[in-house]
């Protein structure tokens, strides 16, 4: 296993950055960034994303787009080559047979099929590879990694919380907390997720579209799914009767009837009391392909998340605005900062959205 050096983590790093905007985009697959790399001249001679729909592989493509130059390069991936006859061939067979000299790779494939499995053949290829633990590598393939380790999406809360504590006013559709900024930011997340999930309560309340409302990205709407309670769902409403073009699904407890237009699909899901089971309904996701999930729950969503461990990044937005007394809590145990530290999380991150803070949070001490 050779050394990684300052360059080659430069390299990394920008493989993994041409990738991240394709987040979203790649249904089941990780979304990888494949760069070759001209050693001496130090300049890169190809590169690509995992295609959209998430074949072709990177490596492939990015081998093409060298063509003859790829002989002696260095190949920078985010992820190991796979290993297996899938949808497409091995991408460490594409590597080999390139005359690629040395791989570097941001994380070893948690994929059965591969799993270290390229990394050793490389090696008997008498390929130099270099396996780094590189964060914005694992970062990106987190939702490829919650599917392999945890048999669910990587899931992402977003919930705004006013300045004195509150998520909304009380039977008051859409109470404005945060900002513009934090609205663009938002449509960013879902474009870059694979599927978005609010409560009934909030489908109902809210009337929200789900939609990534930014030029030039509206089609990158992801998956938008209503997990549906004993409320039910309203027909009318924006999610369940409009005419956006775009999936939804309704979660609902396996023997609940639900009556929706044909347009909807309908997944029932293990669950108790008129509600469905929230691993269930994450298992459920998984089984349709889904890495990443956003969801942005209401009060009541975001505690019973918390409550069953099923969050792994917690985006807080912090608007500005008061919204009083007649205000809905964002936690009836103490404020956000008292509960997720309850739950296991420190911030990891803050940035402002114009006049609001996003603050990240994720499992302290997590591997
Ligand atoms: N500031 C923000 O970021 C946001 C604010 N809001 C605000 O929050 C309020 C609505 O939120 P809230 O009332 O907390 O409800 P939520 O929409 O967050 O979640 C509860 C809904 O999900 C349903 N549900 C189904 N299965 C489950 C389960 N296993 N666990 C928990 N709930 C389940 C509930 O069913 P049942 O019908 O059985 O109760 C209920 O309809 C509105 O005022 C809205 O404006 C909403 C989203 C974001
Ligand atoms: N996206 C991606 C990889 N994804 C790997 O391939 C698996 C899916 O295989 P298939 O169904 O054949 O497309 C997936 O689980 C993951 O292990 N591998 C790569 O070499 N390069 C890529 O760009
Ligand atoms: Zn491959």
């Amino acid at each position: 296993m050779s050394a990684a050096t300052p360059e080659d983590l430069r390299w990394l790093d920008a493989a993994a950055r041409a990738a991240e905007p394709f987040l979203g985009t790649t249904a089941d697959n990780p979304t990888v960034a494949a760069f070759v790399v001209d050693p001496s001249a130090g300049i890169l001679v190809g590169r690509a994303v995992t295609a959209r729909g998430g074949r072709p592989h990177a490596e492939p493509l990015a081998l093409e787009s060298a063509g003859a130059r790829a002989r002696g390069a260095t190949l920078y991936v985010t992820l190991e080559p796979c290993h297996h006859w899938g949808r497409t061939p091995p991408c460490v067979d594409a590597v080999v047979r390139a005359g690629i000299a040395r791989v570097v790779i941001g994380m070893p494939d948690p994929d059965p099929r591969t799993r270290g499995e390229s990394i050793r053949r490389l090696h008997a290829s008498g390929i130099e590879v270099a396996v780094i633990d590189h964060a914005p590598s694992v970062r990106l393939n987190e939702g490829h990694t919650a599917r392999h380790a945890l048999g669910r999406p990587f899931v992402t809360a977003k919930l705004a919380v006013s300045a004195d504590g509150m998520i909304g006013r009380r039977d008051v559709a859409k109470v404005a907390i945060t900002g513009e900024d934090a609205r663009r930011w938002t449509h960013l997340q879902r474009a870059m997720s694979n599927a978005v999930l609010v409560g009934g309560a909030t489908a109902e309340i809210d009337d929200p579209q789900l939609t990534v409302r930014l030029p030039g990205l509206e089609r990158r709407t992801p998956l938008r799914v209503i997990l549906a309670g004993n409320r039910g769902i309203d027909k009318r409403s924006n999610l369940i009767g409009g005419f956006s073009g775009h999936r939804v699904a309704v979660i609902v407890e396996s023997g609940r009837e639900m009556a929706v237009p044909a347009s909807v699909e309908v997944v029932r899901v293990p669950g108790e009391d008129g509600r469905p089971d929230l691993a269930e309904t994450l298992r459920a996701l998984h089984a349709k392909g889904i890495a990443r999930l956003l969801v942005e729950p209401g009060a009541t969503l975001a505690e019973a998340l918390l409550a069953d461990d099923l969050v792994d990044r917690f985006e807080l937005i912090e608007g500005t605005v008061t919204v009083g007394p007649d205000g809905v809590p964002a936690t009836g145990k103490g404020t956000m900062d008292e509960r997720l530290a309850a739950a296991g999380f420190g911030e990891i991150d803050r940035q402002r959205l114009g006049e609001d803070l996003l603050r990240t949070f994720e499992k302290v001490g997590k591997a």
